[in-house]
């Protein structure tokens, strides 16, 4: 057969006339995709596509900065469009069309390469498997409820003042002897902070990673520990700055400008997950012990970590009655490596780039700096060794409005996007099933149809509910609907300690108050850099 079909290739082919064949494909497939585009249903304003790619912009730096520069060109009408790596997406950038797309559970089309990196059916925040996502979001936010509780929680902020207190010690070992002042980039500490604070949540053990990066920092010997907190750091910091390329459609992965940055992504992703695995296998390891020494694990205050293998088994402290069956079963150490991945990943970097932000705005606005150390004076007295507890917590007003109004103008989610798996109307148009809605938040939350003077950062506006529900949706930190942030609670318990440890010992400066914020988007905002000046207080004091 396969020779009968040879006979009909002319034997004198040449190298011309498969390259006029190649063209003549290559021909059709750009006039078949302009077709289909200029045909599409509901045409939007937006860029031009390039076949295949969509836009290169998705490839460089910031994506944020794009969307940003989209929104004033096409949102106007607050629903614009745009292809992203080969597929059509609705950017929506009015809070008004948000309430039916925050309803829907999936977030991505699960076309690119999601499943190559193990992320398709593993975890929350990429999780495309709707079973999977239900089963591992239960008994993620069961653990993750549970460390907030009022049991839990003196614990949690009892570590973080302990870990602030070794690293400020760090910071001053920094100091030149005749100097005040300690010059630092405060990302690079704040996410080995935030890590640590994380591996004791999470595992009950610090990944010591503070402690590395002093060592670094000063030049002294490391251990092979300690090299391995710093690739721990290393492995969170490259896909927090490259997971664009999960994205990337197969068809393209090989091609050559993408093919190294979706192996070294892939190379990254396995070595953390080996990392990740290790630490689950050594926890069941020592739960094993414990139950064969008759360890009561109901009395006990457990870790995040200790919670997800104990659920559904017969050593779990919460048992839940009337589970659906598909949900009572336990967990596998992949599933558990994957919601693992969620945390250390998805809610470490977004709780360290909310921290600069807010760093960041409070310099640049001496008024709320001095209201923010006034309620931090009023609160803990004026006795700046007061362990910070969650009952101060709960009284620090201000500073919840200082963290959601930096989030306001620097949302770190500024891309929160749901797929549809069914057609619906958004935006007055009826759509397809198999469409990506991306709703642009920092194009929602610097809009003045919502915001009076959405470029001033006035904390106080949080105070005032008819200012944030001008519309309801307009300002979404956490987002909402199913998929809303489990990690919300916590992430505002950590962000206030932090806020507070720092104030109260030093006074922070920017080094340079001319440079704008230093940050990139691959699909969230990360802080690349945030140089500051910290001046211990009892120093500013006596000198
Ligand atoms: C200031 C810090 C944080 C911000 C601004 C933030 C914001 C968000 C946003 C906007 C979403 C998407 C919600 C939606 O689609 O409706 C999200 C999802 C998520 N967040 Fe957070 N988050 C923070 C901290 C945390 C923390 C501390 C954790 C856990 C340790 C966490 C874990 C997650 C997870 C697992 C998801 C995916 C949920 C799902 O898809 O079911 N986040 N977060």
């Amino acid at each position: 057969m396969k020779m009968g079909l040879l006979h009909l290739i002319p034997n004198e082919l040449k190298p011309t006339d498969i390259f006029v064949a190649f063209l003549f494909i290559i021909f059709l497939y750009i006039f078949h995709f302009y077709y289909k585009h200029f045909t599409r249903i509901n045409p939007l304003p937006g860029p031009l596509p390039i076949p295949l790619i969509g836009s290169f912009e998705i490839f460089k730096g910031d994506i944020d900065a794009w969307f940003y520069r989209l929104d004033k060109e096409y949102g106007r009408n607050g629903v614009y469009e745009l292809t992203i790596a080969g597929k059509r997406q609705i950017v929506i950038t009015h809070a008004e069309h948000i309430e039916s797309i925050l309803k829907h559970v999936t977030r991505t089309a699960n076309d690119g390469l999601l499943d190559l990196f193990d992320l398709d059916n593993k975890g929350l925040a990429l999780n495309h498997d709707y079973n999977r996502w239900k089963f591992n979001r239960r008994i993620f936010s069961q653990a993750i409820t549970a460390l907030t509780s009022s049991t839990y929680s003196p614990k949690l902020s009892k570590i973080e003042n302990i870990l602030f207190e070794e690293m400020s010690n760090y910071w001053i070992g920094l100091k030149q002897k005749d100097e005040n002042v300690i010059i630092m980039d405060m990302t690079a500490w704040a996410r080995r902070f935030i890590c640590d604070f994380t591996s004791f949540l999470t595992t009950g053990k610090r990944t010591n990673t503070i402690n590395s990066y002093y060592r670094k920092l000063k030049n002294e010997v490391m251990t092979k520990e300690m090299i391995g907190s710093e690739e721990f750091i290393e492995n969170i910091k490259v896909f927090v700055s490259d997971n664009q390329f999960t994205f990337v459609p197969k068809l393209i992965k090989d091609l050559p400008f993408i093919k190294n940055r979706v192996k070294s992504l892939l190379d990254n992703n396995h070595f953390f997950y080996k990392r990740l695995e290790e630490i689950v296998r050594r926890k069941r390891k020592e739960i094993e012990k414990n139950i064969n020494s008759d360890y009561d694990f109901k009395s006990k205050q457990l870790d995040l970590l200790t919670s997800l293998i104990l659920t559904n088994t017969p050593y779990d402290p919460q048992p839940q009655k009337n589970v659906d069956p598909s949900l009572s079963r336990p967990m596998t150490d992949a599933e558990i490596r994957g919601v693992l991945f969620d945390a250390f990943v998805i809610g470490a970097d977004t709780t360290v780039n909310t921290f600069c932000f807010v760093l960041y705005y409070v310099s640049h606005n001496p008024n709320v700096k001095k209201k923010l150390l006034e309620e931090i004076k009023s609160v803990f007295n004026d006795d700046p060794n007061k362990q910070v507890t969650i009952d101060d917590l709960e009284k620090l007003k201000y500073c919840e409005a200082v963290i959601k109004e930096s989030v306001r103008i620097r949302p770190t989610v500024s891309l929160n996007t749901r797929y549809f798996d069914q057609s619906e109307e958004i935006a007055g148009y009826k759509w397809p099933k198999d469409m990506i809605f991306i709703m642009y938040s920092r194009g929602i939350s610097n809009n003045p149809l919502y915001f009076k003077d959405p470029e001033k950062f006035i904390p106080e506006r949080h105070y005032e509910p008819q200012e944030i529900e001008k519309h309801h949706n307009s300002f979404l930190m956490f987002g909402k609907g199913p998929r809303l942030c489990p990690g919300r609670k916590l992430a505002m318990v950590e962000l206030k300690t932090l806020i507070t440890l720092v104030y109260r010992k030093f006074d922070v400066e920017l080094v340079d108050m001319q440079a704008p914020l230093n940050v990139e988007t691959s699909t969230f905002t990360f802080c690349k850099e945030l140089n500051i000046k910290l001046i211990p207080r009892e120093l500013k004091t006596n000198s």
